[in-house]
């Protein structure tokens, strides 16, 4: 049975349907979907979160959790990082591909990063998960960065896995089970 309901605030129906993936049928958790797309304040990917955790806290007044997702490219001391969405959004996979053109370093992190907040008195928990890979020429059906990160040690991109081989390896996945062992082992 399902022991904590938590609202997922997030206006991206991709992450919903991979945290509820990921977390599965076993998981204690309820992650009721709250489709909101909240302000991102500028600043490192940890202080967006945390602010992007407290406005939804703020404005809903129950058990909340925000996840942003950042790509960040070691040539680029850690850019695009939290702005990735409008780097996407303005040059596509194709231009991700090419801001490293001139750069013989072609490897990137991509980060996922939770917060939760039970209550907005009592401060923002954050898990963190983290893939090192590297940014290739699109292959796969274009989803975001999908198509253009590589997994190291994976011979595909995450857009070339099914949705399970994703799943069990994601920058996602990863920041998931910390938050689900968290809640295992305090039973909050
Ligand atoms: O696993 C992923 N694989 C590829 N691309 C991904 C992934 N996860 C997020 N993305 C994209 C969505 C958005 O263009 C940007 C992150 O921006 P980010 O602000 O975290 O997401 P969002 O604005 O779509 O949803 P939210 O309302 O939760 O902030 O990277
Ligand atoms: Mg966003």
């Amino acid at each position: 049975m399902k022991q904590k309901a938590i609202a997922f605030v997030t206006s991206n129906a991709i992450k919903v349907e991979e945290v509820r993936a990921i977390l599965g049928n076993n998981s204690q958790l309820e992650i009721i979907n709250h489709k909101l797309d909240l302000p991102e304040l500028q600043g490192d990917m940890e202080e967006i979160c945390v602010k992007k955790c407290q406005e939804a806290a703020s404005l809903l007044k129950v058990p909340v959790m925000v996840e942003d997702t950042s790509l960040c490219y070691n040539a680029l001391k850690g850019l695009p990082g939290p702005y990735i969405k409008w780097f996407i959004y303005k040059i596509g996979p194709e231009g991700l591909y090419n801001l490293l053109k001139g750069w013989d370093d072609k490897s990137a992190k991509a980060i996922s990063t939770f917060g939760y907040c039970s209550d907005c008195d009592l401060g923002v928990r954050i898990f963190q998960g983290v893939v090192n890979g590297q940014i290739v020429p699109p292959r796969g059906p274009s989803d975001g960065f999908d198509s253009i990160f590589q997994p190291d040690g994976c011979s595909k991109t995450y857009s070339e896995l099914t949705k399970a081989e994703k799943y069990k390896i994601s920058h996602r996945s990863m920041a998931l089970r910390k938050f689900n062992e968290y809640f295992c082992r305090k039973n909050v």
